[in-house]
């Protein structure tokens, strides 16, 4: 006891190393749990935004998108914000006064301003984006489209938004976002990164077809299992690093308006009766039809006809499902085929390949049909059941159950159901044993589903078609390793010098 007093006397700093020592490594352990932790701290949201204007043939609809600024590159991380409906018709109504087209988009510009949060104002970028309706106008009267144009251009250019053009896409470029959108929503385009991702990745991912029903047009668009035989069907896209080899096809008036007048047109025949008795509308119902209305459309120029002195017509329904899909079937020619398969009217289409998204129209009008909602995917069985008993219920029984449905959606959706059936049966071919694959779909996650989506990340640049080079572990775990390895090393330390300050002392009270 005496030599370890003595020894403790002899060798004052000894107490006050360890104290110091100790006091470091507390502190140390302090500093390192204090940097993780604010390291990790979630940061402020820093979003950015962009707005898309989709002017269809019936709607105009504008879509604000969000995402992270630091994330823009990442797959599935683009999100829907808000969506505007504009009042009253599509742009394309508006060829008479093309200065009502620009007005008609005010509001909904206004309400983007109150929502995207100011100092992102300029740049977030605005473009509208004209389908089907404005491609008629175009064909019809090509001045008034420019002028129509030119009108929303002048209210999106002195908004403060980054204005990136007016235009109308191609049907093939409305397929081909139609389908992007479904896809990067669904976290289909995976990407490949990372440490843990040794694998190489497998050929072809699985996608999703797409397939969107307008007012004006239609489209198909999937990826089929061999080779595409015809090039304006085929579109090639590398995305995060996976090659796609994509078919799509853009029917012009075969959208569900336009379709409607082509059958009408059918059933007249070039000769305008006073009354024209139609399978395809409930029993009891009666409307009194323009003869214009039907002829002007350039998806029904080529037909000839006389009409009666007033230029009009009552169209009655008699509500028989059977022998509306007879007619409707005479709008599709299936007698010719120059390729190897075709949809209709001469049409290349490889064998249907993979599960269907079926959104806009397609949803709406199965939606009401009580065709979505099934726990199990419904039948064409009970597709066509569901048909003969809507179309034969009376119209005024029908007004009087739905009463907060807009009448013109409620008188055409026995027509309309039985176009898409048709569409889908004998059009794209559709069968009971595939019809499975068809999922009706309004939104992914909160997002809607069309092609203004997959238009704004293009136009962006959003989609990289390398996967982008990413660390091998998030921020927070980089963080986390780093702490429990210091802790460790200081631990090691600490054990190794009082282990050797202890052999010290042992051999130094040998000494003494
Ligand atoms: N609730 C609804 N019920 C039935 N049809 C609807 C409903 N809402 C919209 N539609 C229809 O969906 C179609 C949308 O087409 P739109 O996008 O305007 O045309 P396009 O894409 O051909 O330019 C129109 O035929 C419109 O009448
Ligand atoms: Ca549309």
């Amino acid at each position: 006891m005496d030599t370890k007093r003595d020894m403790k006397q002899k060798n004052p700093w000894h107490r006050q190393l360890t104290v110091v020592i100790a006091f470091l490594f507390v502190w140390g352990i302090i500093a390192l749990v204090t940097t993780a932790v604010v390291q990790n701290k979630p940061l402020p949201k820093n979003s950015k935004y962009g707005i898309v204007l989709d002017a269809g043939s019936s709607h105009t609809s504008l879509y604000i998108y969000e995402w992270p600024a630091e994330k823009q590159n990442d797959t599935g991380v683009v999100q829907q914000l808000h969506v505007c409906h504009v009042k009253g018709p599509g742009i394309s109504s508006y060829a008479m006064d093309p200065e009502g087209a620009g007005r008609s988009l005010q509001d909904c510009m206004d309400e983007a301003k109150r929502i995207i949060p100011e100092r992102r104002h300029e740049e977030t970028p605005v473009s509208l984006g004209a389908t089907g309706g404005m491609r008629l106008l175009k064909l019809q009267n090509p001045e008034g489209s420019e002028k129509v144009l030119s009108s929303v251009e002048k209210t999106l250019s002195s908004s403060p938004f980054e204005f990136q053009g007016a235009r109308i896409i191609t049907g093939q470029d409305e397929g081909a976002y139609g389908w992007i959108t479904v896809n990067y929503l669904m976290g289909n385009f995976k990407q490949g990164s990372g440490w843990l991702n040794l694998w190489p990745k497998p050929e072809t991912t699985e996608t999703l077809g797409a397939l969107d029903l307008g007012g004006a047009s239609t489209q198909i668009t999937f990826v089929p299992e061999g080779e595409i035989e015809s090039l304006e069907s085929s579109l090639y896209f590398q995305l995060y690093g996976n090659k796609y080899n994509v078919y799509t096809h853009s029917f012009l008036c075969y959208g569900k308006d336009q379709a409607l007048k082509i059958t009408l047109a059918k059933q007249l025949q070039g000769h305008v009766p006073d009354s024209l008795v139609d399978p395809c509308f409930n029993p009891g119902f009666i409307k009194n039809m323009s003869v214009h209305s039907i002829y002007s459309s350039p998806c029904t120029a080529g037909e000839s006809y006389t009409t009666n002195t007033q230029g009009r017509f009552l169209l009655k329904g008699t509500g028989n499902a059977q022998q509306c899909r007879e007619n409707v079937k005479q709008i599709f020619n299936l007698t010719h085929c120059p390729s190897s398969s075709c949809s209709f009217n001469g049409v290349y289409q490889p064998q249907l390949q993979g599960n269907f998204g079926a959104f806009s129209a397609y949803y709406f009008v199965m939606a009401f049909l009580n065709l979505t909602t099934s726990e199990r995917p419904v039948t064409l069985v009970e597709v066509k059941e569901k048909l003969r008993e809507f179309c034969s219920t009376p119209w005024q029984t029908l007004k009087e159950n739905f009463t907060n449905v807009k009448e013109k959606y409620l008188g055409e959706y026995c027509f309309s159901g039985t176009y898409i059936l048709t569409l889908l049966e004998t059009g794209y071919k559709f069968s009971p044993e595939n019809w499975n694959t068809i999922r009706f779909i309004k939104k992914i996650g909160d997002s809607d589903a069309g092609w203004t989506l997959g238009y704004m990340l293009n136009l962006t640049n959003m989609i990289p078609s390398e996967a982008p080079c990413s660390p091998p572990l998030p921020h927070a775990g980089y963080i986390s390793l780093m702490v429990i390895f210091s802790l460790l090393l200081m631990g090691l330390l600490v054990t190794g010098w009082l282990c050797f300050g202890k052999t010290t002392c042992t051999s130094q009270k040998e000494v003494v």
